[in-house]
């Protein structure tokens, strides 16, 4: 008994001790700060690196799909909050996320990820910067008879609008610090040289939103338009006002005109804006014949996706029509980076009205996933980063423009190609491609249980339903098309492990 009392003293004594220390710790730190033990720990963390962040002198480098990140600084409120910043940018391609985690015992502790991409940006670096590495390359695209596109994505709140529209004070937007202006800017300094001067080019604009699958007209009153497709499969979304331009000024106002009817008519500034997509286009004609066209996208809110177990019926249809179209957006990218002969434009209407984007040889893409930096948007800033990674992931070149890296990316390539027996690739390759369908057949069968207004939540459901009887299944032609899809999935699965229980033997 004495010596378990001695125990009992020796724990207690320790546990003060902790706790003392962790009082001075806090007292030093900001004990104010909820979670001022991971401040710490992050603070730590970042005091072993040496960060060098991206800079105006770094070489810019040409890739024909390129992905890029931009955290932006902690807001009023987070500050008031006295929220964690949990990323760091060490360097100018990438990105640590400092998840917070709980051990069993509640020990605290960090789980830092990180992800590579072709440019991240910290919340120092400003639009200018931002737009110099990403949609700036792509301009003359247009001028050489190409389509390019830029994407901001990301959580609402994130900066997208920020980043291509330029800052609002209230409601009023200063429309020539945003990507739109920068890139309208920069056609006309084009169109200006001795090189395209002579061209007699015309420079029109265009501005819509998407909203749960129907397009509106920005610069028409948000006239409701009607998207058509030919015998050729050219898409016409008709009805679409181009206004004529001459100068950056011109294009200023269109900017100001479309983004005000874009939030007329809300009760905060983000109430519909981060439920629909904004499109802003600039087109060059010659004789009305088109050349080129530079579609300028910003994204609904990538987490209005998950509101698709909303209690309202308008939110859930809304959720399910803006998970599809990210989904078949990065689907059509893939295709494009891939040089598929096939692209899955039909899935979503974004797709199909920028269906010309993903096809031809001189199309060119850049997806900007825009990131909060709080702890509490840490998992929707890891599924911005997981989406971004998956664009990126086919990308051929993606990382590397200089002729070092690719070096480094040859030899690479060279070793794994070494190491991974022709069995092996067979299984990666299949893998791949159960994890692509089995992706997709779920985010189907999530819309058809909305639709049918029945199932389960977990993905196990969908299998015991790919194993009954058909005629226990709903009488749905989709729905029995997704199971089909999902049954192909897993007789892949299936040949897969048999292959790689083989190739074990
Ligand atoms: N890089 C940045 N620097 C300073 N402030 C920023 C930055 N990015 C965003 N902000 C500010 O954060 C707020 C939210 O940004 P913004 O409206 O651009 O988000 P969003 O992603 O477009 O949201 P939504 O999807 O709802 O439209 C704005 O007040 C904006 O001024």
């Amino acid at each position: 008994v004495r010596e378990m009392e001695k125990m009992k003293n020796k724990r207690e004594e320790k546990r003060a001790q902790m706790n003392e220390i962790r009082t001075k710790q806090a007292q030093e730190f900001d004990g104010s700060c909820p979670n001022w033990e991971f401040a710490q720990m992050i603070k730590e963390f970042r005091a072993t690196l040496d960060c060098r962040p991206i800079s105006i002198a770094d070489p810019m480098e040409e890739h024909r799909i390129c992905v890029c990140v931009r955290k932006r600084p902690l807001n009023k409120q987070e500050l008031l909050k006295k929220e964690c910043d949990v990323i760091t940018v060490p360097s100018k391609c990438v990105l640590l996320v400092h998840e917070p985690k709980h051990k069993v015992d509640l020990t605290k502790y960090l789980e830092t990820q990180a992800f590579r991409f072709d440019f991240s940006f910290d919340e120092s670096s400003s639009n200018e910067m931002v737009y110099r590495f990403t949609a700036r390359p792509l301009v003359e695209t247009i001028f050489e008879g190409g389509k390019a596109t830029c994407f901001a994505y990301g959580q609402t709140g994130s900066g997208k609008t920020h980043t291509m529209g330029g800052d609002f004070s209230g409601r009023v937007q200063n429309a020539s610090k945003g990507i739109y202006a920068f890139a309208s800017q920069d056609v006309f300094l084009l169109l200006n040289q001795p090189r395209y001067r002579s061209q007699n080019l015309e420079v029109y604009v265009t501005f819509f939103e998407i909203y749960n699958g129907k397009v509106f007209d920005l610069l028409n009153k948000k006239a409701k338009l009607r998207v058509l497709e030919d015998g050729k499969q050219q898409v016409q979304v008709v009805g679409l006002q181009e206004k004529q331009v001459h100068c950056a000024e011109d294009v200023f106002k269109m900017i100001e005109i479309g983004t005000a009817s874009r939030t007329s008519g809300q009760t905060f500034a983000n109430a519909s804006s981060s439920r629909s997509h904004a499109c802003f286009q600039i087109i060059l004609r010659r004789g009305g014949k088109l050349i080129g066209k530079f579609s300028l996208v910003d994204l609904a809110g990538n987490e209005r996706g998950a509101d698709t177990c909303s209690a309202d019926r308008q939110t859930r249809m809304e959720g399910a029509e803006i998970n599809k179209s990210l989904l078949a957006l990065k689907e059509c990218i893939r295709a494009l980076g891939q040089n598929k002969s096939h692209t899955p434009f039909r899935e979503s209407k974004l797709t199909q009205v920028l269906r010309d984007s993903f096809i031809g040889t001189n199309s060119r893409t850049c997806m900007i996933a825009m990131i909060s930096p709080g702890m509490s948007s840490c998992e929707y800033t890891l599924n911005t980063l997981r989406y971004a990674d998956r664009v990126k992931e086919l990308s051929p070149h993606s990382g590397g423009g200089e002729a070092q890296n690719q070096m480094e990316t040859e030899e690479t390539l060279t070793d794994e190609e070494e190491d991974i027996s022709p069995h092996m690739s067979n299984f990666c390759e299949a893998l791949t491609q159960i994890t692509e369908r089995e992706e997709k057949a779920v985010e189907q069968l999530r819309e058809l249980r909305q639709v049918c207004g029945r199932g389960e939540s977990n993905p196990g459901f969908y299998k015991h339903l790919a194993f009954s009887e058909p005629s226990a299944l709903p009488c749905h032609s989709s729905f029995t098309e997704t199971l089909d899809a999902l049954r192909a999935a897993m007789q892949l699965e299936e040949q897969a492990s048999k292959q790689m229980s083989q190739q074990r033997r």
